[in-house]
Order: structure tokens, then C-alpha cells, then sequence
């Protein structure tokens, strides 16, 4: 059996999702004063991303990252500890200053294709039934923080078998939507 690690929530089978499931908390990591996040939806788009920039628990290959329209999500606790991780980057991560955890990723973008949605990790709520993982987005990026080359035929193979479709971007759908955008902002596409 290999040792390898991919995520908590995929190596011991992924959680379904819930029909009629509306929404939860999530909370950060400290022992006290945690900061909470509450989200008045399901979540969609839910994947394993192995990107540098999304927030990985520790030990852990892959992040685990939905989406939910951002006018669902509001802090509930601890504001004051949330801090931008990168100003410059596309999305904005909103992270605890003392555990590190992200607790949303916000686009500020109006012209982004993903503008509205925001960026969360439902391992961080103690509800169950959120989105469940649909592919695996930036596979490849796994290597440029430390994963030897040679394991990736393993790591692709465990994601399949996890129903995880490996990309080394994102998702043809969703690669598909950020180019619509970029050829309907060029006035290559008209805007409907
Ligand atoms: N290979 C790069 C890929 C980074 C990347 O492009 N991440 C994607 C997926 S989260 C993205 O949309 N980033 C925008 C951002 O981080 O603001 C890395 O691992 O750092
Ligand atoms: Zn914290
Ligand atoms: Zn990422």
C-alpha cells in the first residue's frame, strides 16, 4: 500500500454530498477566538487543487477548494485576525493571521470570469454534506512545491480512482469559461 498523501478529506474516501444541504460554518484552526465564516449555500465546483496558492492543510499535496456566491458568505467571528495573504493576486485569500488557514478567496475582478464567486474549504466546517470533489486542477503545480516528478504517474492514478479527473489547469469547463470571457472582453464573442 502506498504512503502516499494526497488530502485528509480524499485518502479515507470522499464524503458525499448532501441533497437539500444549504449551507454552514467554517472555522479557522485555533484553539480559541477562532474566526467563523458562515455560507448561506451548497457550494459548487468543489475540487482538489495542487496549485502553490491555495491553503493545504499540513502534510498535505492537495487543497481542497469550492466556490459559493461571495453574497453568501459573511464572517460571523474574529475578523480581526483575517489578513490578505497576496494583494497582487487574482484572488484575494482571506487568512488567519495566527493558524495561517484560509477562510475565503474573494476576486475583486469585476471583468473575471469567476467574478462573484468566492474561494472556500469546507474541510473547515464541522457540518457534512457540502459539494463533494469533482476533478483535480493543477496537478503538475504539485512538483514546483516539492513533489518528486517520479511519483506523479502514482498521484494521477490515485486521483482517477478517486473519480478525480487530473488536470494540470483547470477543468475544460471551466478553461472553457475564462476563455469566453477573455473573447467576449476582446469583441471577438458578443456578450449575451
Ligand atoms: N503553477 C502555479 C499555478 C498558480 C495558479 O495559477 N493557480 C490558479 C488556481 S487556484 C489560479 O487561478 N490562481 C489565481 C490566484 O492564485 O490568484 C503555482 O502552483 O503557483
Ligand atoms: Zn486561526
Ligand atoms: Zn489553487
Amino acid at each position: 500500500m502506498s504512503k502516499l498523501k494526497l488530502h485528509p478529506s480524499l485518502d479515507s474516501g470522499i464524503e458525499p454530498s448532501s441533497a437539500n444541504f444549504s449551507g454552514g460554518t467554517l472555522q479557522c484552526l485555533c484553539p480559541t477566538d477562532k474566526v467563523e465564516i458562515r455560507i448561506d449555500a451548497q457550494t459548487l465546483h468543489n475540487h482538489a487543487c495542487g496549485c502553490s496558492k491555495c491553503w493545504k492543510p499540513t502534510g498535505a499535496k492537495f487543497a481542497v477548494v469550492a466556490v459559493v456566491p461571495r453574497d453568501k458568505v459573511s464572517v460571523t467571528a474574529n475578523a480581526e485576525k483575517l489578513v490578505i495573504v497576496d494583494e497582487s493576486a487574482t484572488i484575494q485569500r482571506h487568512a488567519c493571521k495566527e493558524c495561517h488557514a484560509h477562510m475565503y478567496g474573494r476576486i475583486e475582478n469585476k471583468d473575471h470570469a469567476f467574478y462573484g464567486l468566492d474561494f472556500v474549504h469546507t474541510e473547515l466546517s464541522p457540518q457534512k454534506g457540502w459539494a463533494a470533489p469533482g476533478f483535480a486542477a493543477f496537478v503538475s503545480s504539485i512538483i514546483e512545491t516539492g513533489t518528486p516528478p517520479e511519483d506523479m504517474k502514482e498521484i494521477r492514478g490515485k486521483l482517477r480512482a478517486l473519480g478525480l479527473e487530473p488536470y494540470d489547469c483547470l477543468s475544460p469547463d471551466l478553461m472553457d469559461a475564462l476563455a469566453t470571457q477573455v473573447a467576449k472582453l476582446n469583441g471577438v464573442l458578443a456578450s449575451r
